[in-house]
This record gives C-alpha cells, sequence and structure tokens, in this order.
C-alpha cells in the first residue's frame, strides 16, 4: 500500500522509477541505485547499508522521502534482509533534516502531499521489523536527527564539528509532537523539555552524556561499529525482538496514526502563516550569507 502510494507518489513528482539500476560491487554483492539513495549489501549477512545520497546537505524532499520509503520496504519485503545501517554519503552531514524548500512558498496541497510524506517516511522507520542502527557521520538537525531516533540503535562520530538536536524553535518553528514523543522517549522528559525550547544542538560528547546516541566512535569506525552492533541484535530471533520493538513503540506511532489528518491540516495551517513563511525565507537567507 506505502509502496504503491510512494511509486505514484514518484510519479507525480517526476521521478522514473525505471532508472533505478542494479550493479555489481566489487564483492559481486548486488547494489541497487536510486537517485538519492544507495542500498548496498553488506559483508555481514542479513544485513544492508542504506546511504543517504541527495547533496549537498541530503534534506529530506519529497522525492528523497519517497525513494527511502520504497528502498525500505523493498528490504523489509526481501526476507534475506534483517537488518540496515542507515549513513550518508555526503561529508560531514548525516542529513540536515526536512528540506525548507519544499515548506517554503508553495500551495497547500503541496504541503499536505509533503507532510504527509514526512509521516510516512517516520511510520515505516519507527516501526521497522528491521533492525536499524543509525551510522552517524555527520551533523544531523531536526528532521536528520529525527530518523537516527527512530533507529534502534544510535553511533556517532566522535568530531565536534558535528551537532545533533531538534533545532525546530531556532526556525520559528513548533516542533510536531510525534518529533516531541520520539525524543522523550529517548532522552527522558526533563532533558528533552529544555533540548526541544532551546532548540539545543548537541555535540557528540553531550549527545552521548544525553543518551541521545548510544556510542560515540572515531570517524573511521562509524560504520564498522554499526555493523558490529548489527550481529549482536540479530542474534536475537527476529520474531521475539518485533513483538518487543512492537509492544514498546505501538503506542508512540498510534498516536500519529489516529491524528494523521488533523496533523497534516495543523502543519498546513501552520506553516502556510505569513509570520512562518517570513521566518523560513530569513533562515534560509542566512544559510545563504554564511558564506560570503
Ligand atoms: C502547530 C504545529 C503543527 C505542525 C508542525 C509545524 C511545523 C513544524 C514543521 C517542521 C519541522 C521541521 C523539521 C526540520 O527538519 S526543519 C530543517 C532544519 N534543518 C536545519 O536547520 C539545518 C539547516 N542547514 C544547516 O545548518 C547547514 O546547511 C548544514 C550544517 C546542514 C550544512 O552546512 P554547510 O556549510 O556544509 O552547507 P550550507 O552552505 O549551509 O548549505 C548548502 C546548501 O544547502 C541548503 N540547505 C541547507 N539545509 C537545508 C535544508 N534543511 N533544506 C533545504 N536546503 C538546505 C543551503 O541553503 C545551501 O543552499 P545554496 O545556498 O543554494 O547552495
Amino acid at each position: 500500500m506505502a509502496l504503491a502510494a510512494g511509486r505514484a507518489m514518484l510519479m507525480r513528482s517526476g521521478v522514473r522509477l525505471g532508472t533505478q539500476a542494479a550493479a555489481r560491487g566489487g564483492n559481486g554483492a548486488r547494489r541497487f541505485m536510486n537517485h538519492r539513495v544507495v542500498v548496498e549489501p553488506n559483508t555481514v549477512p542479513g544485513v544492508a547499508v542504506i546511504k543517504f545520497k541527495n547533496p549537498p546537505v541530503n534534506s529530506l524532499t519529497l522525492e528523497f522521502l519517497t525513494e527511502f520509503v520504497i528502498c525500505l520496504e523493498k528490504l523489509e519485503n526481501d526476507k534475506t534482509f534483517r537488518g540496515v545501517v542507515l549513513t550518508s554519503d555526503c561529508p560531514g552531514i548525516f542529513s540536515a533534516g526536512l528540506d525548507l524548500r519544499e515548506m517554503c512558498g508553495k500551495n497547500p496541497a503541496h504541503y499536505a502531499e509533503y507532510w504527509r510524506a514526512v509521516q510516512e517516511m517516520w511510520l515505516k522507520v519507527y516501526l521497522s521489523n528491521l533492525v536499524l542502527v543509525a551510522a552517524i557521520n555527520g551533523t544531523s538537525p531536526a528532521g536528520g536527527c529525527l530518523i537516527a531516533l527512530s533507529c534502534d540503535y544510535r553511533v556517532l562520530a566522535d568530531n565536534p564539528r558535528y551537532r545533533m538536536g531538534l533545532n525546530e524553535t531556532l526556525l520559528g518553528l513548533v516542533v510536531p509532537f510525534w518529533f516531541k514523543d520520539t525524543l522523550v522517549n529517548t532522552i527522558g522528559h526533563r532533558a528533552s523539555e529544555r533540548a526541544l525550547q532551546l532548540g539545543l544542538l548537541f555535540p557528540p560528547a553531550e549527545a552521548l552524556q544525553l543518551g541521545m546516541v548510544d556510542q560515540v566512535v572515531p570517524e573511521d569506525q562509524v560504520q564498522s561499529t554499526a555493523l558490529s552492533v548489527m550481529t549482536q541484535w540479530l542474534a536475537i530471533p527476529d520474531h521475539v525482538r518485533q513483538l518487543t520493538k512492537n509492544m514498546i513503540r505501538k503506542a508512540t506511532a498510534d498516536h500519529l496514526i489516529k491524528h494523521q489528518e488533523a496533523d497534516i491540516q495543523n502543519f498546513i495551517n501552520f506553516i502556510s502563516r505569513d509570520s512562518i513563511q517570513k521566518s523560513l525565507q530569513v533562515y534560509l537567507e542566512n544559510l545563504k550569507q554564511k558564506k560570503h
């Protein structure tokens, strides 16, 4: 169902599924390539590595979200895969979060389509039957952080330039309740109150101390650590692990599922406000200015 919706979404946004290519990597492994998401089976049996490849900053465009969901769905339906490592192909950036241009100067129909895609991506990641390990090899604000928080385990590169957190208030945005729930479930209520209101972005040592990530390792060991953690998780039989995960996460996901249409309408109303549009434009302008 989500796959069909995703395909329709890709068609609407002009992305041709026919451009997906399959090739053989050096180790003979099959390697699936979309435009923006690359899926590589790994040396660890049953494990794939998904690399985000939406330069310059892996922002979560509609096309990216659609490809990502389709990739995850394919891996879930392919019984040879039990676990996935999520990482980035863009140096120094895991994901810059939601694409600000998708939320700026568009019409309500576009905002509805975009927000549904964000919701569907989160539900797919958060409730995945696969073991998901985030190998966070760069900065991950807001929506990028949400993806990592929705995985089962997080390994972050020990680079003081990398920051992680939900910084929505710094953009003049109210964090969606399910982003908030995901953070609260990870770092607890009090730490979330402070982090969310101040829009804090944490360097690795602080992210580790808060429990926002599970491990901080040297940058060149992020993926290998994620793969060895995966081995530990895959030692547990899938069905008991999946039932346990579902038991823990279901209430949080159901909260969004139950209010999905209202959440879309709230998003449209909020993002369409002149004051919010102005804030986003200023924020984008400031990103440009800092280059000069
Ligand atoms: C009542 C409530 C109801 C509902 C809720 C309502 C609203 C809540 C809605 C949404 C929640 C929002 C979630 C988000 O994820 S918002 C996005 C947050 N992301 C950020 O703040 C990151 C911004 N980017 C950066 O800080 C830097 O770009 C970064 C550190 C990632 C990389 O820095 P670097 O110096 O390497 O690159 P730049 O030169 O800054 O950027 C290159 C290029 O990319 C553009 N860019 C960057 N980030 C984004 C983005 N998120 N979306 C779109 N485009 C982005 C940047 O402008 C540059 O473009 P150009 O100048 O054209 O080269």
